[in-house]
């Protein structure tokens, strides 16, 4: 077997990350320790020069020292994907078509490519991976997912965190191997939709948890507005993408939605906080200054679980509160009396 980093063949295994927010930055460093060489793709030119010179990125995690021998920072999307075998996709998901639209159908010929992005295509109401595959013709083995419970300020401090690679199990092991380092353990799971759409779901719950604090809710009613999330997210899996052995109580679905829904960095629950407080979505988007996926998913996914006949009450209540303008001192009245 090949060291963690190395190809079969002993060469370091060109990655190329695309995004220049906290994850990337995250996964960046994490993979930095590892003997890989990594395209760091991001649009803004001024925070390239700066990584380059002071080894840290100046906007997101910026206490975060980046092993610069490893990385070559870059604003060439093109050349940046030629010259990688894995490609990582970490630009949140509204934004992700536009900058796949300047690439070619061919771009990601024999190339792996691995999401890390908990959201869906607006456009298109998809999962990303589902979108590359049609858009890309990018062969099902050939797709992976990062997911599990990982707040990039807690990898960038080297906590302890646990990831799980969705997808193929023999090419989501070669990858994990490149993940793998002191403080991330990574395993493989082969449900590579059902990943991704409970990534998609716990965002969500995520906001409806901050909307609940916001509104003064307390713990013992997010305790149960989180137990209904996981079994909302089991009715709509088991509906959408039905796998016997799927276990719904593994870190890659309920840690993940715990995470998010307790943890003081999710930026899914401050924004609901927000909200749930009085704040309108613009402005809880302009003071928080990064992106809660939630609130562009849950419209993705309200479509979805119509379509699929699923009941899912808490989604609604995020839904109408942050498209339909009710407010959400109603909307969690109404979802009082739904969860058991
Ligand atoms: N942060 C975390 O802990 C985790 C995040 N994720 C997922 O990773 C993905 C990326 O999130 P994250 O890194 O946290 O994001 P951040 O909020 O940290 O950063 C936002 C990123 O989006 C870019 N951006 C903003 N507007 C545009 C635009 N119009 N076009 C292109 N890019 C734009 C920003 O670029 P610029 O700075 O130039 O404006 C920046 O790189 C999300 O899907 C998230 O769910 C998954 C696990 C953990
Ligand atoms: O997905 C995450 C942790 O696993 C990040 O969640 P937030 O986007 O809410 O910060």
């Amino acid at each position: 077997m090949a060291a963690f980093g190395f190809s079969d063949s002993g060469a370091p295994v060109r990655i190329a990350v695309l995004g220049g927010g906290s994850w990337a930055t995250a996964i960046v460093k994490m993979l930095s320790e590892n003997n890989v060489r990594i395209n760091w793709w991001m649009r803004s030119k001024d925070d390239i020069d700066f990584i380059r010179k002071n080894h840290r990125n100046p906007r997101y995690l910026s206490s975060a020292l980046l092993n610069i021998d490893k990385i070559t920072p870059l604003n060439d999307l093109k050349a940046v994907i030629a010259d990688s075998k894995y490609i990582i996709l970490v630009v949140p998901s509204a934004f992700i078509t536009d900058v796949f639209d300047k690439l070619d159908p061919s771009s990601f010929k024999d190339k792996i490519i691995v999401s890390a992005i908990k959201g869906m295509i607006l456009e298109e109401n998809v999962l990303v991976t589902e979108y590359v595959e049609k858009k890309f013709n990018v062969p099902h083995d050939k797709l992976l997912t990062i997911a599990g419970p990982c707040h990039a300020e807690e990898v960038a401090q080297e906590r302890q965190a646990y990831l799980t690679i969705g997808g193929d199990e023999d090419e989501g092991d070669k990858f994990a191997r490149l993940m793998r380092g002191h403080y991330i353990k990574c395993r493989t799971n082969p449900d590579l939709n059902g990943i991704q759409y409970c990534a998609v779901i716990k965002n969500v719950v995520a906001v409806a948890c901050g909307m609940a604090r916001g509104l003064s809710y307390g713990d013992n009613f997010q305790a149960v507005l989180v137990s209904n999330a996981v079994q909302e997210a089991k009715r709509f899996l088991d509906k959408a993408y039905p796998l016997e052995e799927r276990d719904i109580n593994a870190s890659a679905y309920l840690g993940d939605l715990l995470v998010t829904s307790y943890s003081q960095f999710s930026r899914n629950r401050t924004f609901g906080n927000m909200v749930g407080r009085g704040y309108t979505v613009k402005s809880a988007q302009i003071e928080m200054g990064m992106v809660a996926e939630g609130y562009y998913a849950v419209k993705g996914l309200y479509d979805v679980t119509k379509k699929y006949k699923v009941d899912m009450p808490i989604i609604k209540a995020v839904y109408n509160t942050l498209y339909e303008k009710i407010s959400p001192a109603i909307e969690f009245r109404i979802l009082k009396d739904a969860l058991q």
